[in-house]
């Protein structure tokens, strides 16, 4: 059986974190996991899970100055103070709401010096998440909707990870970004598979729910399976309508 991750930066999320807690559940969701989640206090999201029994599989972190554009602080250069410093909130977070994965935002930026600081600044992340099993994650994200992120495939996600040499940092395999940049799904998550430490899933190219658009999910889940795949799929998708209907999970469970 194929379960999934109620992503609650896009579901119900004109709802206090809490109560799209509990909605996630209701819809039959086997866990969650979200975008930002400061605003909404750790011991009411960790007393939602607790009632509801869901995991929250990861959060992000900082996006830093949003206002400006800014998506993320790792990777860019004479910023690690502050990057190190969303990293940091990330984690208290995570460990007040045992939440098992921190999605660490690169940010808009390229090059050697951003490649290099994005390395640091995840060494740092791993070594302090370890202390609490925490993974870190990164990933890609396609150049529609992130003009000039630095991390935009999943050869260059290997690279670095190949670089940062920590245990506890992986591939967030995200298949509406990965198909649109990147294409061969499949062979991909066959690949990665030994980095992969999340996927998500929307469809491509609306980001909608999954039942629709150019990928055939249903091959995808029986390609995972055959994989050994058994962790929930993050539903990571803008609900057509506004309004969240999940009856696609029963097409896939
Ligand atoms: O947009 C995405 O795919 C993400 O997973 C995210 O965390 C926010 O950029
Ligand atoms: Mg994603």
């Amino acid at each position: 059986m194929t379960k999934f991750s109620a992503n609650l930066g896009f579901l119900w999320n004109d709802k206090p974190l809490p109560e799209a807690i509990k909605l996630a559940h209701q819809a039959g969701y086997s866990a969650v996991e979200c975008h930002w989640p400061y605003q909404f206090d750790a011991d009411e999201v960790k007393a939602a899970l607790q009632e509801t029994g869901l995991t929250m599989l990861g959060l992000n972190t900082d996006r830093g100055d949003v206002a400006k554009g800014e998506n993320g602080l790792s990777a860019l250069p004479g910023r690690e103070a502050q990057a190190q410093a969303a990293i940091d909130q990330a984690i208290d977070y995570a460990v007040k709401t045992n939440t098992l994965n921190i999605h660490v935002m690169a940010g808009f930026s390229s090059g050697v010096e951003a490649e290099k600081t994005f390395i640091h600044n995840l060494q740092y992340a791993a070594d302090r998440a370890k202390l609490h099993n925490i993974n870190i994650l990164i990933e890609p994200l396609n150049h529609y909707d992130a003009p000039d992120y630095f991390l935009q495939t999943s050869e260059q996600a290997k690279g670095i990870l190949q670089q940062v040499k920590r245990d506890n940092v992986k591939l967030m395999f995200d298949c509406y970004h990965l198909q649109i940049m990147e294409g061969d799904i499949c062979r991909r998550l066959e690949k990665l598979m030994p980095i992969i430490g999340h996927i998500q899933i929307a469809s491509v190219p609306d980001r909608q729910e999954p039942n629709t658009g150019e990928l055939n999910y249903a091959y995808v889940f029986s390609k995972l399976k055959e994989l050994g795949y058994s962790k929930p799929i993050g539903a990571e998708y803008k609900p057509k309508t506004g309004s969240v209907d999940s009856s696609w999970l029963t097409e896939y469970r």
